[in-house]
């Protein structure tokens, strides 16, 4: 985030893991629930918010639009929702901070209002590439002004908006989330189909809110012209936030921990299988369901990993595990070969770059490719490495500093608070040596 709060961890190798690790509320669900309950007829109860960054300035976005949102506690919300047609337009630009989910989804909400908006974010959202979402929702009747397909967004307001069919051209559950939101004010059908499935958890919830709507991996379909009702909504505790312990008990000789009550939506577990493939030893257990999602515990004790060549299917479903899969990779015996993950260099930082760099500032061989990356495991060193204003890469250099000979230095870690606040805390509790 901002210069103004740089902050460096140094992460030093640790003896073992162990404990229960309770980690915060999903980063997707969160932001899906404050934007439907908002939107929504009457109030919605939302636990399990995650009190990140990101998904406060949803938040803070929709407020600025007239909606009263209540906090009683931590990871609750009360959200007094003003209707389909209830939100009030802004003469202040809208800040939706470092979080490319807001900002995308946000845009396909604003498409069909009456007033105009202007979406903003931080320097690294700011580089983000927006016509992925600017360019079907143009095919729908909207009008979004972009300087070179980058933020800021002015998103016109006044617009007719009608129903596509639109293949996207690539998984993108961003894209397909924004398209859908704008066809809750389009006349007609809008009908999704994705190369690859993508997290459902629009469909899920529009469901969930009363909206009628058609969905099965890959596709999904709905029209305009109906209501959303207020609901409760139980956010599970996030796979992606869950991913760095995972990989840190998978990799530090010793350790066992448990992830109670995680998130296992299949779109999103797709680290789980990769780590399984290189020999990790993940469980899971009190298999269950809370508001609608599949949840279970994750019980993780340390094997010895060995390198894979990872199956592409799998990437849509651990697109943010990556940078945390790049360690679990460095620490292995033998190589790993990721292809078909080019969507990594546009996220919050290239993530093929920054790990790339990153890794062999620790003395590990590694091999960017356009699309992926050669690494072959061994021992790590220890040296500085940069977040690049990311926070994935960030958390992901912690868990490597738990095994390096020498002491990893992070430079500017304030961005973990995005999605997970918190994390320096728990990651002591349980036996890293980070500060
Ligand atoms: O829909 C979502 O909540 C998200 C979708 C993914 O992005 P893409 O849609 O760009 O793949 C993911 O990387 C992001 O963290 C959250
Ligand atoms: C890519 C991510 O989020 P977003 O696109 O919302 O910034 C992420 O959290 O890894």
């Amino acid at each position: 985030m901002s210069g103004a709060q740089r902050l460096d961890w140094v992460s030093r190798s640790a003896t073992a893991l162990h404990g229960d690790v309770i980690v915060p509320g999903d980063k997707s669900v969160s932001h899906r629930s404050m934007m439907l309950s908002a939107i929504a007829d009457g109030n919605s109860h939302i636990r399990g918010f995650l009190e990140g960054e990101d998904t406060r300035a949803t938040a803070a976005v929709l407020a600025q639009l007239g909606v009263r949102i209540e906090a009683p506690s931590a990871g609750e919300r009360i959200v007094h929702g003003v209707g389909l047609d209830g939100l009030r337009g802004s003469n202040q630009p809208l800040d939706c901070g470092n979080a490319g989910t807001g900002m995308r989804l946000l845009a396909g909400l604003f498409a069909g209002q009456a007033f105009d908006s202007i979406l903003v974010g931080d320097e690294s959202l700011s580089k983000r590439p927006m016509r992925r979402v600017t360019e079907p929702l143009a095919k729908m009747g909207a009008q979004i002004d972009a300087q070179d397909g980058l933020p800021p967004l002015h998103v016109r307001g006044g617009r007719k908006l009608h129903g596509i069919r639109y293949e996207l051209p690539v998984a993108s559950a961003q894209v397909k989330s924004a398209l859908l939101l704008a066809g809750l004010y389009a006349e007609g059908s809008t009908e999704i189909i994705e190369p690859h499935p993508t997290r459902d958890y629009t469909e899920r919830m529009l469901q969930a809110f009363g909206w009628p709507i058609e969905f099965s991996p890959g596709r999904a379909k709905l029209e305009g012209g109906h209501r959303l009702r207020a609901t409760d909504v139980v956010v599970p505790a996030d796979f992606s936030s869950a991913a760095f312990f995972l990989v840190a008990a998978s990799v530090l000789p010793g350790s066992l921990l448990r992830l109670p009550a995680v998130g296992l939506n299949p779109r999103r577990t797709g680290l789980l299988e990769a780590l399984r493939l290189m020999g990790a030893d993940i469980r899971i257990e009190n298999q269950g369901e809370s508001g609608g999602e599949a949840v279970g515990d994750l019980v993780v004790r340390h094997t010895a990993l060995h390198g894979i060549e990872l199956p592409e299917a799998l990437v849509p479903d651990m697109i943010d595990e990556f940078p945390a899969l790049f360690v679990a990779a460095a620490i292995a015996k033998g190589r790993t070969v990721v292809r078909g993950a080019a969507e990594l260099r546009v996220k919050e930082s290239d993530r093929i770059a920054s790990m790339a760099v990153g890794l062999r500032a620790l003395g590990v061989r590694i091999e960017e490719t356009p699309d992926g990356a050669i690494i072959d495991g061994g021992a790590i060193g220890g040296g500085t490495v940069e977040s690049h204003g990311d926070h994935r890469i960030a958390m992901s250099f912690a868990v490597a500093g738990l095994v390096a000979r020498e002491a990893v230095t992070i430079r500017d870690c304030a961005n973990v608070a995005t999605s997970f606040p918190g994390f320096l805390e728990l990651a002591n509790d349980c036996g890293f040596a980070l500060g």
